[in-house]
């Protein structure tokens, strides 16, 4: 197993039956046996039929699993799999899946934690998951208040401010003190990654970041003010910025990171330029998280269609982080 020594095993939580996680989970082992070690915390019997499977009862055994099978660390979750058809018997152990994959990590047991979809509405509706995503979900098992969402691909590198609300909330939830944590989450987690001084450039909430505020005042009461500050420390910021015109490959090509102030803001751009490759990864944890960007694709679940490239470049992403 060409696996960093000394790295362990990375943890793959099943995510949500129904989508296409059991899947691209089985593809993924295929692509990636020879490369890295990892495991899924699920129910092999929701893997798609002939998946090479090892049971295993501790991630330690992984490693060497990996030549013949998926490693699996078999949870019962109370009932088979439907492509494209949630059952609420499965979400309390779609959530501890996640949870159990936590505690393997913060306890030194796998290297790191990569997220196969979940189905918020499920999650909600079958557990009463309090959480609209595993990132704010994570910050709670980690203990900490502030944590970031970033999208990562070759191309590009996004953070939205403001994550999982409506859009009519956005402005409202964007504050000095939530943008600054977010920069300041960001600008640390890139100089641990290898980009000491990252070039940040920050869009701003409205058509023509306000237009000197006559389309909104966001950017002259709460962005701009902010920026200048972080500037004054030495910070290498721009913005803030016209967001329809930093995406194309001459703007990108002047910052590291791209700071969002909101989901779709965020996650359009990457999701044109790199639905494959792209991978999402939460900052500010303590630990590795990993996730692909897209979703649980009930649409395409069971078709044998699914393209398991984005999990496959969180796996990687997740060693990589983690080594
Ligand atoms: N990290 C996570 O747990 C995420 C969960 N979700 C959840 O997933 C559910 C569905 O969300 P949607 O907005 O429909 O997004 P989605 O990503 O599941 O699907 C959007 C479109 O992309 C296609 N697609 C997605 N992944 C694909 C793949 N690997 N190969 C080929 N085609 C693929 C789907 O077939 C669909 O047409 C929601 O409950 C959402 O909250 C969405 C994004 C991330
Ligand atoms: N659209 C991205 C997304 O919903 C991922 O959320 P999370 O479950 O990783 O927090």
């Amino acid at each position: 197993m060409p696996d960093r020594p000394g790295a362990g095993p990375i943890a793959l939580s099943a995510g949500e039956p129904a989508g296409i996680g059991p899947e691209i989970a089985a593809q993924a082992w295929a692509a990636l046996k020879g490369e890295l070690a990892f495991f899924l915390i699920g129910d092999p019997s929701h893997l798609p039929g002939g998946t090479p499977t090892v049971l295993i009862d501790r991630p330690e055994a992984a490693v060497a699993a990996m030549a013949q099978g998926l490693p699996v660390l078999a949870r019962d979750f109370g009932a088979p799999r439907v492509p494209g058809v949630a059952n609420p018997v499965h979400a309390p152990h779609v959530v501890a899946a996640i949870r159990e994959g936590v505690e393997l990590v913060q306890t030194g047991r796998a290297a790191a934690l990569t997220t196969n979809p979940i189905h918020k509405k499920a999650l909600k509706d079958g557990a009463d998951f309090a959480f609209p995503g595993h990132t704010e979900f994570l910050a709670h098992l980690a203990g900490v208040p502030e944590v970031v969402m970033m999208l990562a691909c070759d191309a590009l590198r996004v953070v939205p401010a403001t994550i999982h609300i409506p859009l009519s909330e956005v402005p409202r939830h964007l504050t000095r003190a939530g943008l600054e944590a977010t920069i300041r989450i960001t600008h640390k987690a890139l100089s641990d990654m290898g980009l000491p001084d990252p070039r940040i450039a920050v869009a701003g909430l409205n058509p023509h970041a306000g237009e000197g505020g006559a389309m909104g005042r966001e950017e002259i009461e709460v962005i701009a003010p902010l920026l200048d500050d972080l500037r004054a420390e030495g910070m290498r910021i721009a913005g803030p910025l016209a967001a329809d015109t930093m995406f194309h490959a001459g703007a990108r090509a002047g910052y590291d990171v791209a700071i969002c102030m909101y989901h779709d803001q965020a996650l359009i751009p990457i999701k044109t330029l790199d639905f494959a490759g792209g991978v999402n990864v939460t900052l500010g944890l303590g630990f590795t998280r990993t996730s692909p960007d897209h979703g649980t694709a009930f649409d395409i679940a069971g078709q044998g269609i699914a393209d398991p490239a984005s999990l496959i470049a969180a796996l990687r992403m997740a060693r990589d982080l983690a080594g």
